[in-house]
């Protein structure tokens, strides 16, 4: 049976250009296809820090009820904005090859990096690790689409504003200069592209087994269940990044106090084949050194600002 998969996608430029690689590679192998964009109530408040919602997939449920009410039968998402808990019904369909996973400051001169500077970011696990490592410079929220935000580094006299590689490569906006973060633990599963589909939709699940990539998949998955096991639905600084190299799984994690102060941190190497459950053996690590006694107190503080 021949059917036209409809992709529904946010309508950023980002969002838009990750939605059209999809729909590429689908009709690559034959399918057809046509994009839906549809609007999140995350792209549309731009004057509230994301975290101070209170919930988490604020990009991904506009789309998940466009999927359940049947007006579009895939979507695509930065992995990295996907709840680790989906919606009942919404299965992962596949992980598309990932890309650069690091994030990378934007600046004006680098100078202020051993004085005093600001920074701009909308992100807590930026924060956490900016204050961490630079506990003179001050952190400013920074709102809105990759666009948007470039904007507005350009608007301000910060010193810089802190995005994902990937993003700006995506959309053609890295600039020549830039400093690139690679002490910074990037969000989970920063870099990858996940497309979802009803858990009842044989026809798209099959078509879209063929687009996953199982190496980042795998990757995605232990840094995923790292944060689970760690953030009990809240949005913590965390971040975690798992990398194959020849049968070696590297794995580092790490969570954050909200200032940046505590820092608990994990890395480790396991073959592959041994890998399942270590996302969860790692942050199980890591309650244990303290992370559990952290996790309340980043709580209770979220919950104060809320
Ligand atoms: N939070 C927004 C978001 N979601 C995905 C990306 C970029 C692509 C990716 O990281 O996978 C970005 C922009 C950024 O973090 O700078």
């Amino acid at each position: 049976m021949k059917k036209t998969i409809r992709i529904g996608t946010r309508d950023s430029e980002l969002a838009l250009w990750q939605a059209n690689t999809v729909k590429n590679a689908l009709e690559a192998l034959g399918h057809e296809t046509e994009l839906v964009p549809v609007k999140s109530q995350g792209d549309l408040v731009l004057d509230k820090p994301l975290y101070e919602f209170g919930i988490t997939g604020i990009f991904t449920k506009t789309l998940d009820v466009a999927m359940l009410t049947d007006t579009i039968d895939i979507a695509v998402h930065s992995m990295k904005d996907v709840p680790t808990a989906l919606p009942k019904g919404i299965v992962e369909a596949a992980v598309m090859k990932r890309a650069h996973t690091q994030d990378i400051l934007l600046h004006k001169g680098t100078d202020f990096l051993n004085g005093k500077g600001t920074i701009a970011t909308g992100s807590l696990r930026r924060q956490a690790q900016w204050l961490n490592r630079y506990p003179q410079h001050e952190v400013v929220d920074l709102r809105g689409n990759v666009n948007t935000r470039l904007k507005k580094l350009e608007d301000n006299n910060w010193n810089g504003a802190i995005f994902a590689a990937a993003g700006l490569e995506r959309i053609n906006l890295k600039p020549e200069t830039y400093l690139d973060l690679d002490w910074m633990i990037p969000a989970p599963a920063q870099g990858a592209m996940l497309i979802v589909a009803k858990e009842e939709d044989a026809f798209c699940r099959n078509a879209l087994a063929a687009l996953n990539h199982e190496e980042s998949e795998i990757c995605v998955h232990i840094e995923r269940e790292f944060l689970r096991t760690l953030e009990g639905g809240c949005t913590a600084p965390i971040g975690a990044l798992a990398v194959i190299e020849e049968n070696e799984l590297h794995f580092k994690g790490a969570l954050f106090s909200v200032d940046g102060t505590k820092k608990l941190d994990i890395e480790k190497r396991i073959n592959v084949s041994d890998s399942k459950n270590f996302g969860k053996l790692c942050a199980e690590e890591i309650l244990q050194a303290g992370g559990s006694e952290l996790m309340k107190e980043i709580k209770s503080k979220l919950a104060q600002k809320g």
